[in-house]
C-alpha cells in the first residue's frame, strides 16, 4: 500500500473494515485504481461472494510467506499488546508431546490452501496474484513490477524506490520523490522473533506440509492462468524442484524454486 502510493495510476487507497460497501470506498478517477487492505478478509467464509457481489472484476493479492513463521510472526503481535504463554504451549495442546493447536488463529491462517479455496469457489484464477513475502522483502522493486503487469498498470516502481536493508537491518524502506525515506512502523513491524525448540518448528513443518503442497498447486493454477509465468516454464520450474526437493517441504522452499 504504501509503495503504490508512489504510483500515478492509484490515487486513492483506504483500510476498509468489515460491512462497509461501495459508498464507503473513496472516490477515484476512471484512470485510477482504488486499493484496499484488510488482511483478515483471506480468512473469513462469507467475504469472497460479498467482495464478488461487490464488484466481481476485482482484481485480488495476496501476500504470504512462510507459514510457521507467520505464526511466530502473529504471536509476537499478540505479545506486544497482552501477556502470552511461551509460542511452544500455545502451539501444542496439551504439552509439546500433544497435537498441534490447529485452531489456535495464529496456527489457522497459515492453512493457506483451505482459505485460497473459497475465494477460488467464487473468483476465477486469473483474478488472483500471489506476491511472495519474503521476494517483496528480498527484491521489492522485481516483486512489484509483477504486480502492476497483474494490475495492468505502467511499470512505475524501480530499485532506486528502495533503500535495501535499512530498516532494522532487515527490510526495505520507501525512498520518496523528494528523495525523504519512509520506513514500516518502527513499533509494529520487524519485531525480534522468539528462539522456538526445534522439535516443535518441526512438528510445525510437517503439519503443514500437505497444505503448502495444495496451496502450490493452487499457485500454479493462478500463475498460469494469469500468464505471469508460462505452463512450460512452470512445468521445468516444478520438475527441477521435484529433482532437488524431493517433493515441496515448506512454502519458502516452494516459492524459491518457482
Ligand atoms: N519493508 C518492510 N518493513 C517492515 N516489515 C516488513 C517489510 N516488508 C515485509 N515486512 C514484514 O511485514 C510483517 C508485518 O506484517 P503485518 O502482518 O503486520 O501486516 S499487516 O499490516 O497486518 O498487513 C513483518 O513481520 P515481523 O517481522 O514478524 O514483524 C515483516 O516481516
Amino acid at each position: 500500500m504504501q509503495v503504490y502510493s508512489l504510483h500515478p495510476s492509484q490515487a486513492q487507497q483506504r483500510d476498509v473494515r468489515r460491512g462497509e460497501g461501495r459508498e464507503l470506498m473513496p472516490k477515484s478517477y476512471h484512470d485510477q485504481l482504488t486499493v484496499e487492505k484488510t488482511p483478515a478478509y483471506f480468512v473469513s467464509s462469507e467475504v469472497p461472494q460479498r467482495v464478488f457481489d461487490l464488484d466481481p472484476n476485482m482484481k485480488l493479492l495476496l501476500v504470504v510467506r512462510d507459514p510457521v513463521t507467520r505464526a511466530i510472526s502473529d504471536y509476537c503481535q499478540a505479545a506486544s499488546k497482552h501477556p502470552v504463554k511461551p509460542f511452544e504451549r500455545m502451539a501444542m495442546e496439551n504439552g509439546i508431546q500433544g497435537q498441534i493447536h490447529a485452531n489456535w488463529s495464529a496456527i489457522r491462517i497459515g492453512l493457506y490452501a483451505q482459505h485460497m479455496a473459497r475465494w477460488l469457489n467464487v473468483f476465477p484464477p486469473s483474478q488472483f496474484y500471489v506476491v511472495d513475502g519474503q521476494r517483496l522483502v528480498d527484491h521489492p522493486a522485481a516483486e512489484l513490477t509483477q504486480v502492476e503487469k497483474f494490475l495492468g498498470i505502467s511499470s512505475f516502481i524501480r530499485d532506486s524506490h528502495f533503500r535495501l536493508r535499512s530498516f532494522k537491518g532487515k527490510f526495505p524502506c520507501l525512498v520518496r520523490e523528494d528523495g525523504s525515506v519512509h520506513c514500516l512502523n518502527e513499533r509494529s513491524k520487524g519485531r525480534a522473533h522468539p528462539v522456538v525448540q526445534e522439535n516443535v518448528l518441526h512438528r510445525l513443518r510437517k503439519f503443514y506440509k500437505p497444505h503448502n503442497e495444495r496451496f502450490f498447486n493452487m499457485r500454479i493454477e493462478i500463475q498460469v492462468s494469469t500468464s505471469t509465468i508460462a505452463l512450460d516454464d512452470m512445468k521445468g520450474a516444478l520438475s527441477r524442484h521435484h529433482l532437488k526437493l524431493g517433493r515441496p517441504s515448506n512454502l519458502s522452499n516452494d516459492i524459491e524454486q518457482s
